[in-house]
């Protein structure tokens, strides 16, 4: 009977992956494990890991080793299976087939969500092959919108927990926390601490379902290994007073840290990280608010390995979109204005990128290219006499103009080529609005980002019928085509989902050791090259998600050709063919034969 670990099981491989790597040896003559205990003195308290072969009911109950009616006849009597289960074996694929037609039976979309989770929960690989054969369809489930409306309801749905939770309670002691996820050999953890949850705001510890749905998106959309991704919920309270008089709520019931005591905890976090998993684990930051979001990426970028998706991740998609289109518009990106509303993560962030891309096609400066980029927020346009009392992100883009106090003011004011919605305020964009645009442009270029989709700025039928199908349309979450007037328009959905799973693989698979904006741009660009004629004649600037493994790699191969230009991957030789080495990389959900 072969190696099929129970608990613990990864310790062993992570063991044996250092020892590949490393070749070391413990200071007492054993292995130097990844735990330390070997190299622990005779005092300190260790880890009594334990690793068995799994069998029997154990092996059933197991999600990573389970497959179901799937086990073979020899199998079944080498595992100790033989009456667990019914007599019928079935191939994964009729598996997959029925539990698509039970989940299509589902008609309240947050069912079809806990149908998925349980399904992760039993068999992981059964679930990848769901996610990764009908990502289309199965997206808007374990993704937004549904997630969204998941992360609200968490404390209700919540059933066996994922992934970890690190609260104020844990503070001082959070290394200890790590060392009890059972997996060493991390290489993404997706962290939130639950403020800025898509367009829903502070959902406080429930917030989980983001950090777990984007790893399973890691996974499936750019075959990151699944035991190697730790999704993170840093529960440090909540300002949501719903939640905290909700006698069913999962975090902790106070108001949410600030200042030094927030600081602390992050800095003991990102510490214990780097200590417990080295310097090439890839940190996501995902859905923190922007008085958090952009001082953490400041702090940390130089010193670890981290990425924030809403900040850079949306502009890598949102600037693939932009470079994809101008083939339609027949300009450069130089020749675009630019107008956002909403001024915070996400529109700076993209408009950051979109002033840097210009710049290193037009070799000009960075000043002169932010000023073709206006951005409106609460308060109106940024402008200059504003300056004193914006957000220090803002700065860069309060240019000289006139104060002006709404969406439509601004864009007669401005005339813009493109509108992006980054506000998280749903139907800002209204028929006044786009009528405006369609008349400044023949094409208008319209991304309403927000997420969900009860917080986009405007339907993708709103946008067709309103701009008499003529915008170029995408959202951050999806809508179906839309016929107008005999013509069918496939709104294409610009959304992070495209850039981080390739990005982060070919991250790891080179091991490069930071995040450098050169990275983002050159993610940007392989996706923009992925549009096809056919793409385009259906009105998209993206390409479907159903060739998205494909793109990933394509991606991940730009993005290590890039790092090792820059000097900053680790992997060396550097593999000769990086997209076939990227698809080699990839985790795939057909089950193994246990021997
Ligand atoms: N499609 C995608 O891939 C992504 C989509 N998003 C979505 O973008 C949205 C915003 O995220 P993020 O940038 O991180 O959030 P932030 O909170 O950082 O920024 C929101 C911005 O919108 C402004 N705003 C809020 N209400 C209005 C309003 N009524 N009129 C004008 N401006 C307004 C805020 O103004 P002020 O500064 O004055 O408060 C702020 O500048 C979310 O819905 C999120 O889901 C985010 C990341 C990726
Ligand atoms: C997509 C995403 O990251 C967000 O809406 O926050
Ligand atoms: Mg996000």
């Amino acid at each position: 009977m072969g190696l099929v670990f129970q608990y613990k099981r990864a310790v062993m491989e992570a063991g044996d992956e250092i020892l590949k790597l490393e070749g070391k040896c413990g200071v007492s003559g054993g292995v130097q494990d990844m735990y330390g205990e070997d190299k622990a003195t005779e005092d300190q308290l260790v880890t009594p890991w334990a690793v068995s072969v799994a069998s029997g009911q154990i092996l059933l109950r197991d999600p990573r080793y389970n497959k179901g009616t799937c086990f073979t006849e020899k199998e079944r009597d080498a595992f100790f299976l033989r009456g667990l289960l019914p007599p019928v074996i079935m191939s994964q694929e009729d598996q997959e087939k029925k539990l698509m037609t039970n989940l299509r039976n589902y008609e309240v979309p947050l069912h079809r969500y806990m149908a998925m989770m349980d399904l992760q929960e039993r068999n992981e690989r059964l679930f990848y092959k769901l996610l990764i054969d009908n990502v289309e369809e199965l997206l808007p489930v374990v993704y937004t919108p549904v997630v969204g409306e998941a992360c609200q309801k968490y404390g209700s749905i919540f059933r066996r927990p994922q992934g970890l939770y690190i609260s104020l309670k844990e503070k001082g002691r959070i290394l200890e926390v790590l060392k009890n996820w059972p997996v060493k050999a991390i290489q993404v953890i997706v962290v939130t601490d639950g403020e800025r949850i898509l367009g829903l705001g502070d959902l406080g510890c429930q917030g989980m379902g983001i950090p777990v749905g984007k790893l399973s998106l890691y996974t499936a959309l750019g075959g990151v290994r699944p035991s190697a991704c730790l999704p993170i919920t840093i529960d440090v309270g909540t300002n949501n007073q719903k939640l905290l008089d909700d006698e069913f709520y999962i975090g902790l019931r106070q108001k949410r840290a600030t200042g030094e005591e927030y600081a602390e905890m992050l800095e003991e976090f990102m510490s214990a990280v780097k200590q417990n998993y080295g310097e090439k684990i890839l940190v996501q930051f995902e859905d923190f608010a922007n008085h958090n979001a952009f001082e953490l990426l400041a702090r940390y970028r130089t010193t670890h390995l981290v990425f924030n998706d809403d900040i850079q991740g949306t502009a890598s998609v949102v600037l693939a979109g932009l470079i994809a289109s101008l083939k339609v518009h027949g300009c450069t990106l130089a020749d675009h204005t630019f107008l956002f509303l909403g001024a915070g993560e996400a529109g700076t962030g993209i408009a950051e990128l979109i002033a840097l891309e210009i710049s290193k096609r037009t070799n000009s400066p960075l000043e002169e290219n932010r000023k073709k980029i206006w951005l409106v927020d609460s308060k109106g346009l940024l402008v200059s006499s504003r300056l004193e009392s914006l957000q220090h992100f803002k700065k860069p883009f309060a240019h000289e103009h006139e104060p002006v106090d709404n969406l439509l003011d601004a864009v007669k004011a401005v005339k813009p080529t493109v509108l992006i919605g980054t506000s998280g305020v749903g139907k800002t964009f209204t028929k006044e609005v786009v009528e405006e645009m369609s008349s400044l442009n023949e094409k208008p270029l319209i991304l309403a980002l927000s997420n969900p989709t009860s917080q986009a700025e405007c339907t993708a039928e709103e946008a067709y019928t309103w701009s008499k199908g003529r915008a170029i349309f995408a959202s951050g979450s999806p809508f179906k085509p839309v016929e107008y007037e005999g013509k069918l328009h496939v709104p294409g959905q610009a959304n992070n989902a495209y850039i981080f799973p390739g990005f982060g693989l070919g991250i790891i698979m080179s091991g490069t050791v930071r995040v450098h904006d050169d990275l983002l741009l050159a993610a940007s660009e392989a996706l923009a090259s992925q549009v096809t004629e056919e793409n385009y004649e259906k009105g998209l600037i993206y390409p479907p998600f159903t060739s998205i493994r494909k793109i990933s790699a394509n991606i991940a191969a730009k993005v290590a050709t890039k790092a090792y230009e820059l000097g900053i991957a680790s992997l060396l030789p550097q593999p000769r063919d990086l997209v076939h080495y990227a698809e080699r990389c990839m985790y795939t959900p057909t089950y193994r034969n246990y021997r």
